[in-house]
């Protein structure tokens, strides 16, 4: 369906550039001290000796990534397990510092992910409205907005569960909850992260249309995803992460062949 998206123009505006960004995690290992069991194990191992006596390990998640992203694209981050996709999408989210290498962003990216912060205790409803109004909507634009979001996560397909506590909802309903409070403003750079695997295929669609609408709108999206088909349908562009470093940037079909071709080995 890339071909639906030919007469979206991308322009010429950048909404994000990466510059040669790493990004460093850094975990405690709970040993500390010299005389720590953990410190006693690295010496005797002869292993991460500098690291390890300090009870901090370094995981070098990110390697010297280069992009810019243009206003009216899609763009899908892929990659196998651990290769640096969300750690990508958090940096540009501005949520984790780079240890080396800039971000810049025009006006603030919003990232969607299936563990965005919706509060399980409260209700459907509750949820809406608090996060519109974290979204920077108005009340006004809250209420204006309030039945489209909800039809659009189709949460009272089946009865009248929006007024009742998250907690009762399954994941695949939390997800298009999530999606559809975000979905329901235009964002300058909108970060999805799998967000859309949790859904059935009729919110699939439903939510591949909207990515589509927002680019229309002149919004960035970025899309990680571990699904080629949502790739396919959604996004125009994709960066390919292994191990944290950029192994591929370009059209969506090419660089999904390459892929498929690696991962079928
Ligand atoms: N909070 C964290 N602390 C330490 N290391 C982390 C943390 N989050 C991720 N990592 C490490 O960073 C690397 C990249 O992880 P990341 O979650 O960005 O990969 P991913 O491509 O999104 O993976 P997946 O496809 O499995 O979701 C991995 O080696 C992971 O172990």
């Amino acid at each position: 369906m890339a071909d639906t998206d030919t007469n979206i123009k991308r322009s010429d505006v950048p909404t994000v550039i990466c510059d040669d960004v790493h990004i460093v995690y850094r975990v405690n290992t709970g040993g500390g001290g010299k005389g720590s069991a953990t410190a006693a194990l690295s010496r005797i191992v002869g292993r991460g000796k500098a690291e390890v006596s300090r009870g901090v390990r370094k995981v070098h998640a990110v390697r010297g990534v280069t992009f810019t992203a243009y206003r009216g694209e899609a763009i899908g981050l892929i990659g196998s397990n651990g290769s640096g996709k969300s750690t990508l999408l958090r940096a540009v989210a501005g949520l984790l510092p780079t240890e080396s290498g800039k971000v810049y962003t025009d006006g603030q990216p919003s990232l969607l992910g299936v563990n965005a912060a919706l509060m399980n205790d409260l209700t459907g409803e509750r949820n809406v409205i608090l996060g519109g109004l974290a979204m920077g909507m108005s009340r006004e634009e809250v209420r204006s907005r309030y039945d489209g979001i909800v039809d659009f996560s189709g949460i009272n397909e089946k009865g009248d569960f929006i007024s009742l506590p998250m907690r009762t909802y399954s994941s695949g309903m939390g997800a298009r909850l999530r999606f559809a409070i975000a979905a329901a403003k235009n964002h300058d750079v909108l970060l999805i992260d799998e967000a859309l695997a949790t859904g059935d295929r009729k919110f699939q669609i439903r939510s591949e249309e909207r990515i589509r609408e927002l680019r229309k709108e002149a919004g960035t999206v970025f899309l990680v995803s571990h699904s080629n088909k949502s790739i396919r349908d959604t996004c125009d562009r994709v960066l390919w992460l292994e191990k944290g470093q950029l192994l591929m940037d370009g059209p969506t079909d090419e660089v999904l062949r390459a892929y498929e071709r690696e991962t079928a080995r």
